[in-house]
């Protein structure tokens, strides 16, 4: 996130809204950190923090739809950030059906008078109030089938055309329906300090609503309140994390003991998992690329009382030269990749992500994947994993990888509840963000061949 992007609080939940918008759109900076942080900074109340966070999303999530339902009322030039509070009071009112539409009207008014002039108030004034005449023109008028859904769903063109292309329509078109809607808050029980029960017992103790899931035990779906705030967070016997992020630990499954290695680790979420599964027992060495961001994973592991990682700077395309050949029981490479699978959680990805940007990932990831099978012990275990839902980073890494690496094989991913089980394919598992309300996420399990494991 850009230093500069600050937003000033003036008690006006739109105003600010307006102001994380147009600093998402001209510094790039992320949507999710910049809300965080100024929810943090100036401590906004629940109800305020509430709204501020659905038409921050909301807007952003719906841009596209917004401008093709404004495009016929609006006439000649406009400031940009007149069109950002345009998005922002129209997502109120065709969206948000418990927000008066002349109220979301007046509010915007109020806020073009502050920010510019009374000509300008008067521009949002004549477009709000003619939409709220007129209606909006349904995207069903738009003959091609792809325009059509990259427009109703709110995603670029050439992004609605490569998911089409992967899983085919009705595929596409739930997941990309999927993306608009808020994401699932959950976390992960830490098996080394609470048992499930007493991880929800003190969530609600402290008014959240806390519900084992269907899918993975460890994992807790919450529906009110913020885990990260809570004493459960601060004691460890929580973590914040999405619950397909959870598969490839599980997949894995080293036993206490062993030794593993975590490849591209930090923030942790992954590595601290693993020594749960493993009780604390064995090592995990947990590097990345970015010194940096292993203070993060120093962090979790000190909070979550986890003893048996050790954390170092190696880029893993270089981990042979680093490591010793054939030292690990279990490696596990949750990959860089293009994160079409968290566009929920972070919708600006969806208008800054080039198609470009995806062309050298599978480079990487199967530079990576080389690498991780030098360090890997006969017999051992490897994990592939990336939250994305592209093909060519996941089914098209694992194919070029697999042809390029006999002493490999790929085996069923193990660990599974039936219902994902059964989805898997060749030692492949493609989530979706529909399949169960999680992040869209990949995850592919192999061995080396020979030795008894
Ligand atoms: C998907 S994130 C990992 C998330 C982490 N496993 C977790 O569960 O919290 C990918 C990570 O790969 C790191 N990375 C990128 N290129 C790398 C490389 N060549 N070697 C090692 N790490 C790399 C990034 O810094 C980033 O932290």
């Amino acid at each position: 996130m850009s230093k500069k992007s600050v937003v000033i609080w003036n008690g006006n939940v739109r105003d600010a809204a307006l102001s994380i918008l147009l600093a998402v759109d001209k510094s790039q900076a992320y949507s999710n950190l910049l809300l965080n942080e100024t929810i943090k900074r100036h401590k906004i109340e629940a109800k305020d923090r509430a709204l501020l966070t659905e038409i921050t999303y909301g807007t952003l999530q719906h841009k596209m739809t917004l401008d093709y339902y404004l495009e016929p009322f609006i006439r000649g030039s406009i400031d940009h950030w007149v069109r950002w509070l345009l998005r922002l009071s129209l997502y109120q009112i065709h969206y948000l059906t418990r927000i008066p539409p002349h109220a979301a009207v007046n509010e915007a008014v109020e806020i073009a008078k502050r920010r510019g002039h009374k000509g300008i108030a008067s521009t949002v004034n004549g477009v709000l109030r003619s939409v709220l005449r007129q209606g909006v023109t349904s995207t069903a008028a738009i003959e091609n089938p792809i325009e059509r859904l990259a427009i109703e769903t709110s995603h670029p063109h050439w992004l609605v055309q490569r998911f089409v292309d992967n899983y085919g329509m009705e595929v596409a078109s739930d997941m990309l329906h999927e993306n608009n809607r808020p994401p699932v808050q959950t976390v992960r029980v830490n098996t080394l300090k609470a048992t499930v029960e007493e991880a929800i017992a003190s969530l609600q103790a402290e008014g959240l609503t806390a519900k084992q899931s269907d899918i993975l035990p460890e994992c807790l779906h919450i529906t009110d309140g913020q885990p990260a705030r809570t004493k459960a967070f601060q004691e460890g016997l929580i973590t914040i994390q999405d619950e397909s992020s959870m598969l490839p630990a599980n997949v894995l499954q080293p036993s206490p003991g062993m030794r593993v290695l975590d490849m591209c680790a930090a923030p942790g979420g992954k590595t601290t998992h693993l020594a749960a599964i493993m009780q604390n027992e064995g090592s995990i060495l947990a590097t990345d690329l970015h010194p940096h961001k292993l203070d993060l994973i120093d962090q979790n592991i000190e909070r979550l009382g986890i003893e048996i990682v050790e954390t170092a700077p190696i880029d893993g395309r270089k981990a042979p030269v680093f490591l010793q050949q054939e030292s690990f029981d279990a490696v596990l490479v949750d990959a860089p990749c293009s994160g079409l699978g968290v566009m929920r959680r972070k919708p600006d990805i969806k208008y800054t992500k080039r198609e470009e940007d995806l062309a050298n990932l599978q480079k990487i990831q199967i530079d990576l994947l080389d690498a991780a099978t030098k360090v890997l012990k006969i017999g051992g275990k490897l994990v592939y994993s990336t939250c994305t839902v592209d093909k060519k980073e996941n089914e098209g890494t694992v194919e070029a990888f697999l042809a390029q690496h006999p002493e490999i094989e790929a085996i069923e991913l193990q660990s599974l509840p039936k219902e994902l089980a059964e989805k898997q394919a060749n030692g492949m598992l493609q989530v979706f963000p529909q399949d169960f309300g999680s992040d869209g996420f990949f995850v592919a399990a192999f061995r080396k061949k020979g030795g008894s494991n």
